[in-house]
């Protein structure tokens, strides 16, 4: 199983074409989010994905009936995974796999728990108390009990969430940084062997690879570091 998922973050279609081509062997999916899709849409999508498996990372966020009709919105595309926040509540997350029902294949529908990019610090300043491990299994919990298919995570909570929640959940994990690698905006990281050891299904990685001199290699090397790890 390949476990890496590159994320194309970029709002050059070109750009985003030739990275997918040259990193795509070495990945289970390739992830698209807000940068690429809000600038190119459905027709960028369709030209960079080529028909590859596609993680559409777009962290829906909004009123139950808002969330379930874009998710109708983007089924025609395909995509094998899409993000909401969890953080919209139970029936915005029910509403959100109803619609995702409705696909042939439906897309697994991850649940973001507490972005990467926060710190305990930065989620006490938006009210938030008791800590990130805290509130990643409060919003865990919610998400599964509504049908989320898995959650987004940062490489810190897979054991806790593993305890309680077992190995059915996907575990997609941002938030990583190979060794030596500038943290950036990213919180909560690990490396991709310690995220892949600790329980999680797919890691996520953008920078560490786009910004390589060469993202195919920077990408096979992650790939090679992880693979066999976890059966
Ligand atoms: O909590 C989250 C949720 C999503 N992401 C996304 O993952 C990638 C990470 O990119 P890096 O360049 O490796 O930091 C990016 O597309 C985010 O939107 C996340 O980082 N954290």
């Amino acid at each position: 199983m390949r476990r890496l998922i590159a994320a194309i973050d970029t709002p050059d279609v070109l750009q985003a074409a030739a990275l997918v081509h040259e990193i795509a062997p070495h990945c289970g999916l390739v992830k698209l989010g807000l940068e690429f899709f809000l600038r190119h849409g459905a027709p960028g999508y369709r030209e960079v994905a080529q028909g590859r498996p596609v993680f559409l990372d777009l962290k829906l966020h909004d009123i139950p009936n808002t969330v379930a009709g874009a998710v109708r919105s983007l089924l025609p595309l395909a995509p094998d995974m899409l993000t909401i926040h969890a953080a919209g509540g139970g029936a915005m997350v029910a509403a959100a796999v109803e619609a995702a029902a409705a696909a042939p294949v439906p897309p697994k529908i991850l649940a973001v728990t507490v972005l990467t990019s926060l710190d305990a610090r930065a989620l006490h300043d938006i009210g938030v108390a008791g800590g990130t491990t805290q509130q990643v299994l409060r919003l865990a919990r919610l998400a599964l009990e509504n049908g989320a298919d898995g959650l987004i995570c940062s490489p810190h909570e897979i054991a806790q969430l593993r305890d309680a929640f077992g190995e059915k959940p996907l575990l997609v994990v941002p938030g990583i940084r190979p060794l030596g690698a500038a943290m950036g905006d990213q919180a909560r990281v690990m490396t991709p062997e310690e995220a892949v050891s600790a329980g999680a299904d797919y890691i996520v990685v953008g920078r560490p690879i786009t910004g390589a001199p060469q993202p195919g290699a920077a990408a096979a090397e992650i790939a090679a570091a992880i693979s066999g790890l976890r059966g």
